[in-house]
């Protein structure tokens, strides 16, 4: 089973917040995403809302129930209070833990497990009772230690961490090399019980190698890439570009 499509709709709102106006719309790009295929829809309301908003969350999550049942709602973000009662509030499918400072540009790490098992091991726990998956981002060349720990936390999932992978853009033997590396810690993970999923920087072009690396990858978060090709071929079918490139068939919805 090809590895599910969650759009990323960050770029979105990043674009929407340049004015004082309502479009473009998050909730109307995301609902063009699942028309055509998209399997969720990813959001990282940063504590600054830099892109997403606050009061953005709810409105997506109407979409999915009222318009797209089985659609999956990913919420990433730092576990702070204000993020867990968020997802509390808001009810994400998972809920995705990144170890990200508020003053980053961007994701660009995965967690130091054994450092703060004992704190994820807690914040876990709280997400499961509510009925989240939880997934945490993951180094691409995390070791047996740390996927020890990830999995003694309780995650049901690690996200890779593809950007080092997505910036061998111009360099097929590197790219080659980081594909092998992901595909290598992605079966420690999964010899330890964990699900795959990965995100940063995946493109039309970079999915291929990185699926066949990882077999039973089982959801891509995508949103920078995927919306520059949106401004050029429209979100429609920009899905069905990265459906196609995950090995999908047509899934566009009827
Ligand atoms: C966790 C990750 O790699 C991305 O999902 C992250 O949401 C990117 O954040 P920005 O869109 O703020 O760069
Ligand atoms: N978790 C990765 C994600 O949601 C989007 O990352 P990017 O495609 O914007 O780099």
């Amino acid at each position: 089973m090809p590895a599910a499509l969650s759009v990323n709709l960050n770029a979105v709102a990043m674009l929407r917040n340049r004015r004082d106006l309502p479009w473009p719309s998050v909730t109307g790009l995301g609902r063009i995403a699942m028309v055509a295929g998209a399997h969720g829809l990813t959001v990282h309301p940063r504590p600054d809302q830099r892109h997403i908003q606050f009061s953005d969350l709810a409105p997506i999550r109407a979409l999915l129930d009222e318009e797209f049942r089985g659609g999956e709602f990913n919420m990433e973000g730092y576990p702070t209070e204000e993020f867990l009662r968020l997802c509390e509030e808001n009810r994400p499918d998972q809920v995705t833990l990144v170890p990200d400072d508020p003053a980053q540009a961007t994701s660009d790490h995965g967690w130091d497990f054994a450092a703060h098992k004992e704190n994820l091991k807690a914040v876990t726990k709280r997400l499961k009772v509510n009925g989240f998956r939880v997934s945490h981002f993951c180094d691409p060349d995390a070791d047996e230690r740390q996927l020890d720990a990830a999995a003694e936390i309780g995650a049901d999932r690690v996200e890779f961490y593809t950007g080092p992978y997505g910036g061998t853009f111009d360099d097929a033997q590197a790219q080659m090399r980081q594909a092998e590396l992901l595909g290598r810690t992605a079966s420690l993970a999964r010899e330890r019980g964990l699900g795959v999923n990965a995100g940063h920087d995946l493109t039309v072009a970079n999915l291929p190698p990185l699926v066949a690396a990882i077999p039973d990858l089982a959801e891509v978060s995508i949103g920078h890439g995927l919306t520059a090709d949106a401004l050029e071929h429209g979100m429609a079918g920009t899905v069905n570009r990265f459906l196609a490139a995950l090995g999908h068939a047509n899934t566009e919805r009827p």
